[in-house]
């Protein structure tokens, strides 16, 4: 693999990318992409979200090129990537590090569920006309207020509610993008892309991380011990090498990048 040779956190242009990426082996690589913020542009709630042809067709020629080594590491639950990205079904991470597909055909290894009774109150919360929506993703509950802001507080307590009412459950709350959501505790997306590396087609390769949220400086962390490269989306962390600025940026860049190689899955136009 040759390096990825540019200033340290230097801003990316999908040129730039393209060019540095294209020296890269694709044989010796692994290219792992977070999804909302990174390859698709955050949108008004989880439902409401595009995956252009184009972005799939991108990933499914970058796929067939490293011979599968390619993973979504994403928050999203696998069943919900494989929704937005079809007919794409791709090696993946989901629910934060909760879930794990190392390719098409595999099967989804993943924890254990929240009581149904916790999972319960907290949907509660989503209120008819609050503006809140939620995700009960079973080993995790998200609760977004990116259409209502005012909402978060009363989300705070309704949450330290719910999880005072069932002390013995060890659960974390995680603050992402608008949204709090209660998890277990340990499980982690840089955990997840370790084992991931050890599997498979991904053995032995150099991990390319790219990545806009908290979530994911735990992959960023664990980077240089896999030889790999952290890419950050909108926005500057320390332990990457460059930055994009802007999902559209990362999509313009897997377009030039991909051009040159063989589509896997042929795609058709939704009717
Ligand atoms: O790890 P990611 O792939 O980035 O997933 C993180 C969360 O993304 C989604 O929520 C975020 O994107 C929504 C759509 O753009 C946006 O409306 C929301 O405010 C963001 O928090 C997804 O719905 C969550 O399940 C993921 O955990």
């Amino acid at each position: 693999m040759s390096s990825v040779d540019i200033a340290r956190n230097e801003i990316v242009t999908p040129d730039t990318a393209s060019a540095i990426f294209s020296r890269l082996d694709p044989a010796k690589i692994a290219l792992l992409f977070d999804v909302d913020g990174t390859l698709i542009d955050i949108g008004p709630s989880p439902f409401e979200v595009d995956v252009s042809d184009e972005l799939k067709e991108s990933l499914s020629r970058l796929y067939e090129r490293t011979q599968g080594a390619l993973a979504l590491v994403s928050g999203r639950p696998i069943r919900d990537l494989d929704l937005l990205f079809a007919p794409l079904r791709l090696p993946a991470v989901g629910g934060h590090g909760a879930e794990t597909r190392l390719s098409e055909g595999a099967p989804v290894s993943r924890i254990e569920d929240l009581p149904e009774g916790l999972r319960r109150h907290l949907i509660e919360a989503a209120v008819p006309g609050s503006g809140i929506v939620y995700e009960d993703k079973g080993y995790s509950v998200a609760l977004h207020y990116r259409k209502a802001p005012q909402e978060a507080e009363r989300l705070r307590r309704h949450i330290a509610a719910g999880r005072a009412a069932f002390p013995d459950e060890r659960t974390e709350v995680l603050l992402g993008k608008a949204m709090f959501e209660v998890k277990r505790p340990g499980v982690n997306k840089g955990d997840a892309v370790r084992r991931l590396m050890t599997e498979g087609q991904f053995v032995g390769r150099a991990p390319i991380f790219l990545g806009d949220d908290v979530t994911d400086e735990s992959v960023f962390d664990i980077l240089p011990e896999l030889g790999g490269k952290g890419f950050g989306v909108g926005r500057h962390f320390p332990q990457t090498a460059g930055i994009f600025p802007s999902p559209a940026d990362v999509r313009q860049a897997l377009h030039l990048l991909a051009r040159d190689a063989q589509p896997s899955v042929r795609l058709g136009t939704a009717s």
